[in-house]
């Protein structure tokens, strides 16, 4: 008896022993995991300047005595932006070519025109060559198809997007297929989503949203390795691939949607919460556990005709109640959403990188 003890105990210490130097082994491979060139980098890069609320690092588990530390979406991505701009200009002056983006928009969405007016603004000041196309609302299939197979076809062109939701007669499923591989910067070709669920594989690209989330976290100094995450949705878009992401980081990942009994019990043992929805407010504070740190993909448009474009964004997250359970939080506006653009940048820069064999 005593014998099969002493075994079974050394045979434990053992197993942990194994599993801490697995733990040890797997975090200093997540950068080889995530690959240099589909993280903008795991590290602070050498000019970015911390605000003092990215000073102190959000605690978890701490008593919501104090309000969340805020996650600056906008100020991180500038200076995401700043490095694209420094790589471009670099391969401009080497071999005299920049990266090109192409973007369609099928249709007259007022959201989808501002994301798409943003994106190729950001594109013009980091010197990416951007051409827009747009087609109206009615247009037919093999327009929407045409247009991405003759950018499929252009070398000056290293990423296509499609902005989606595209309208009901459309089917999103073909007109992606015309995308190649090589050029899909949003990454929802089945063969980058597969790559990224599959462990010992690289997608080529990762998509945006899911990628800027990711971001956020790390530069914030947020430990995702063992800890619970609780992602709300499970698009193919957003949801999904922020799962497999936080997968790949080593957190422990809950998907919550529409059919999930209970969400709010679920959420509230989260360290780490994601919320993608699209439904304005869904998480309240009961659905937070103190000191939970709490990313808002959610952007909704609500009518609001003293703004500018007669709508507002508002979030999947109740901010106001948020703020005061959670140890940090991003806004929105001002926080994925920005990101989602700074890695489009960063994926239409790898992807040009690749084409021309530019390290
Ligand atoms: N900030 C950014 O850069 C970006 C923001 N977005 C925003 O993110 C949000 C989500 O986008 P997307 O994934 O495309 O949206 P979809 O509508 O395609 O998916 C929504 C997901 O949320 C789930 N869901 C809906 N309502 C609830 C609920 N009450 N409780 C739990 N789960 C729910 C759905 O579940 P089920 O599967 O069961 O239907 C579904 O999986 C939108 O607001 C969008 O605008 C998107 C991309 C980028
Ligand atoms: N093929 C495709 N790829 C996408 O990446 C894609 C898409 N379709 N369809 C719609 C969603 C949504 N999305 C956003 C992008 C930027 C902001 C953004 O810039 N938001 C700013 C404010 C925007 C404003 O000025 O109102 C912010 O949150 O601070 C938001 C949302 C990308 N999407
Ligand atoms: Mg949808």
């Amino acid at each position: 008896m005593r014998i099969i003890a002493i075994m079974k105990s050394i045979e434990q210490r053992m197993a942990a022993a194994w599993r801490n130097k697995y733990i040890i082994r797997r975090a200093l491979s997540t950068q080889i995991l995530m690959s240099p060139q589909s993280l903008v980098s795991l590290d602070f890069p050498e000019n970015w300047t911390p605000t003092p609320d990215s000073l102190r690092p959000p605690t978890l588990n701490c008593s919501g005595a104090q309000d969340a530390v805020t996650i600056d979406g906008k100020l991180i991505a500038e200076d995401i932006r700043s490095t694209v701009a420094t790589e471009v200009k670099r391969m401009k002056e080497a071999i005299g070519k920049v990266p090109g983006l192409a973007v369609i928009l099928v249709g007259q969405r007022r959201d989808s025109q501002t994301y798409v007016r943003n994106k190729i603004k950001a594109c013009e000041e980091v010197g990416i060559k951007s051409l827009f196309h747009e087609l109206p609302e009615d247009c037919p299939q093999d327009a929407v198809v045409s247009a991405v197979s003759s950018f499929s076809e252009d070398p000056s062109i290293h990423g296509i997007l499609v902005q989606l939701p595209l309208p009901q007669h459309l089917d999103e499923v073909k007109i992606l297929n015309a995308l190649r591989l090589e050029k899909d910067v949003d990454g929802f070709h089945p063969m980058n989503m597969g790559n990224l669920a599959m462990r010992g594989r690289e997608p080529l690209f990762i998509p945006c949203a899911p990628k800027g989330c990711i971001e956020l976290l790390i530069r914030s100094g947020v430990e995702i390795m063992g800890k619970n995450a609780v992602v709300i949705g499970r698009s193919n878009v957003v949801g999904l691939p922020i799962a497999l992401l936080l997968q790949r980081h080593h957190a422990t990942v809950s998907v919550v949607h529409v059919l999930t009994d209970n969400p709010e019990e679920i959420t509230s043992e989260a360290d780490i919460v994601v919320a993608a929805a699209g439904v304005p407010n869904l998480v309240r504070s009961n659905w937070l556990k103190p000191g939970a740190v709490v990313i808002d993909v959610g952007t909704c448009p609500v009518e609001d005709p003293s703004s500018e474009y007669g709508y507002r964004l508002v979030g999947d997250v109740c901010y106001e109640e948020a703020v005061k359970v959670a140890s940090a939080i991003t806004p929105v506006p001002g926080g994925v959403g920005p990101m989602t653009i700074a890695m489009l940048l960063t994926n239409t820069l790898d992807s040009a990188k690749r084409a021309y064999q530019f390290v």
